[in-house]
């Protein structure tokens, strides 16, 4: 069962022993999970640590579980053995901005915070993300960019400590999606949460994370460093390096060597599925333990 470590005392016996067992200065710290759907287990022994205000990323070929472990990690799937230690104060957003779409703007974003809260707070979490102008706009009126926006404003008015987004750039355009980037990157260096973002693209990984990690056979399979001063761009050597290293690893063929001299122009992403044989194989831990570093304050 994931269990709060942050915000107001517990108060179960149970939540209090694991609390005690979390180490210090730990968002999330994850020992032997597994979660099983009719006995097969898609995550099997997976251990994962963040710290507070680390950004991580998280890729992996399509199936090999990474949306199962976010719902995990964002309470949403309690049907798992293991210990998950998470903060209290944690939002998700999805590649769906999933809206009410008879609700206004500014209704979805407080949807299911608890008391009553004010409208004037839904609508400084639309201005964090430039909807303010949109907050008695209804959903079906929004483009899909604003539509993720509100969505990302409705994780953001939790005021998170640990921040879960699963692909929320996936379906949008390429200029909108570099924006988007560009102000999770902005948010995430103001509100200074942790984050973990799953993605296909890891040139998004690399422009936006502290450290990425690569999940295959339902475990964390190897992770990397992203130990480049920001703002980051594609045509930094070592971006390309890194991004080739990562390709490899996840079994796509990259065309940047590994000085990345002759990097791709744009768009390196991760398909296939899991459990199709591949090139990605055995396990292999680098870098672990990359601190959170420099400013994140563009994202391309
Ligand atoms: N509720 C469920 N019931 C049965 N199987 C499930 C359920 N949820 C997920 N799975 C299976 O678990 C595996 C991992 O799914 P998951 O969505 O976590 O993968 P993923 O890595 O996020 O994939 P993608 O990158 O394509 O989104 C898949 O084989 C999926 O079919």
């Amino acid at each position: 069962m994931a269990t709060d470590v942050h915000g107001p005392v517990t108060t179960s016996e149970r939540e209090k022993q694991v609390a005690g067992a979390a180490a210090p200065g730990t968002a999330v710290q994850v020992g032997g999970l597994v979660r099983a759907f009719g006995g097969r287990a898609v995550i099997d022994d997976l251990h994962l640590s963040l710290r507070p205000g680390e950004f991580v990323a998280l890729l992996g070929r399509s199936g090999c579980g990474k949306s199962t472990l976010l719902r995990v990690l964002a309470g949403l799937d309690q049907e798992i053995d293991g210990e998950v230690l998470v903060p209290r104060r944690r939002a998700v957003a999805f590649q769906a901005p999933r809206l009410m779409p008879w609700k206004r703007v500014w209704r979805n974003v407080l949807l299911g915070l608890p008391g009553r809260p004010e409208r004037d707070v839904a609508v400084r979490a639309l201005e964090e993300v430039g909807l303010g102008r949109r907050a008695d706009a209804w959903p079906k009126t929004l483009s899909g960019g604003e539509a993720q926006r509100a969505s990302l404003a409705r994780a953001l008015v939790r005021e998170p400590d640990l921040l879960l987004l699963d692909e929320p750039f996936g379906a949008l355009d390429a200029l909108t999606r570099i924006k988007a980037q560009r102000l999770v990157a902005e948010l995430w260096q103001e509100r200074g949460c942790a984050v973990l973002l799953v993605t296909h693209d890891v040139e998004e990984a690399l422009l936006l994370a502290d450290r990425a990690l690569v999940m295959e056979s339902g475990r964390i399979a190897y992770e990397t460093a992203v130990d480049l001063p920001r703002p980051r761009t594609v045509s930094d050597p070592r971006f390309g390096a890194l991004r080739a290293r990562l390709l490899d690893r996840l079994g796509v063929d990259g065309e940047a060597n590994e000085d990345g001299t002759d990097g791709r122009s744009a768009g390196a992403s991760v398909d296939g599925d899991e459990g199709s044989g591949g090139v990605v194989g055995g396990t292999e831990v680098v870098g672990v333990g990359a601190a959170a570093s420099g400013s994140p304050t563009a994202a391309a």
